[in-house]
């Protein structure tokens, strides 16, 4: 930690870049995902995936569906096709064939920004020139880099800039004080720890209203602490009707938390089911734990 540190910035008090930080309520609860009529029961739907690169293939073929409100692990060995398979459906890559459909669209091939502006957001690491900003001012400019283009374009058609900008920052804060990282508000987010990382990371993805959460290896570099603060935020989420998917090399952990797991190799769905089910399948003993799960 710098000598930059806040330490004596109250809720109410923290300022950033001449910001006064309004003031919340000591026990935040972030707005539940909100009903929509385009919401279905079964969010996600991946068919036929396929993602070659030159004579590589990285994902052949693989189809699976996430329901509403569940929180899902995908594993595999390294190189199974995990992350091409996020990238496939986050709009980073297109792939060469298959589709992709949320709450009800095709939406294969679409930019990143189109993706995350129909409810689809997948955290991101903090790019090297946002390490050079703060916390608050990180969380600021969230929207505007995914969900928010949307967002933006309503808030500044309106009359009223100074009232909308200052709902952002309240939420902005609201969601700070969510993952009780408010009090690094003020803080350099290049200064963060690994986990701190994590939920500023994920602080900005919720910024942006999403329906579902892609996380790519979430626990990363957190510490132990952390990383129960970490996964007792996605739960709580979860609990108020947030979907996950999540991408982790921790196998234990994606079994102590997701109620379904989803095993890729080689480019390909090997099995999925609950924990006990993959725990127990022979294919993913031989594939992916070396006889030890
Ligand atoms: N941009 C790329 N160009 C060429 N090959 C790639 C590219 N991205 C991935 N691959 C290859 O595709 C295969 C699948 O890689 P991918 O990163 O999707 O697997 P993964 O399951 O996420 O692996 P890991 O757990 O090691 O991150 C690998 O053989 C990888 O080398």
């Amino acid at each position: 930690m710098s000598d930059a540190e806040p330490s004596d910035a109250t809720d109410s008090e923290a300022e950033s870049g001449g910001v006064t930080v309004p003031d919340a309520d000591a026990d935040v609860e972030l707005d539940a995902v909100s009903e929509s009529a385009d919401m279905v029961d079964v969010p996600l739907k991946v068919r036929d995936l396929r993602k070659t690169f030159g004579g590589i293939t990285a994902v052949d073929g693989a189809g699976f569906e996430i329901e509403k409100g569940s929180m899902t692990g995908l594993i595999g060995p390294n190189g199974a096709g995990k992350s091409t398979t996020f990238n496939c459906i986050t709009g980073t890559y297109t792939p060469d064939s298959g589709v992709v459909e949320f709450n009800g669209e095709d939406i294969t091939g679409l930019e990143p920004y189109e993706v995350a502006e129909r409810g689809l957001v997948r955290t991101f690491q903090i790019a090297r020139e946002l390490s050079e900003m703060t916390v608050l001012e990180n969380m600021m400019v969230a929207p505007m880099h995914q969900r928010g283009e949307a967002l933006w374009r309503s808030v500044f058609a309106r009359n009223d800039v100074n009232k909308q900008e200052e709902e952002i920052l309240e939420r902005a804060w609201e969601t700070l004080e969510f993952f009780d990282i408010e009090h690094l508000a003020n803080e350099y987010a290049g200064n963060l720890s690994g986990g701190q990382r994590k939920l500023l990371e994920m602080a900005r993805a919720l910024l942006t209203d999403p329906d579902m959460l892609l996380l790519d290896e979430p626990f990363a570099g957190v510490n132990p602490t952390l990383e129960e603060r970490l996964l007792e935020h996605i739960h709580e989420l979860r609990n108020q009707g947030y979907t996950f998917l999540i991408v982790e090399h921790d196998m234990d952990l994606i079994m102590q938390n997701c109620e379904k797991v989803i095993v890729m190799h080689q480019g390909r769905i090997l099995t999925e089911g609950t924990p006990e089910d993959v725990r127990n399948n022979e294919d993913v003993i031989e594939a992916y734990l070396g006889g030890e799960v």
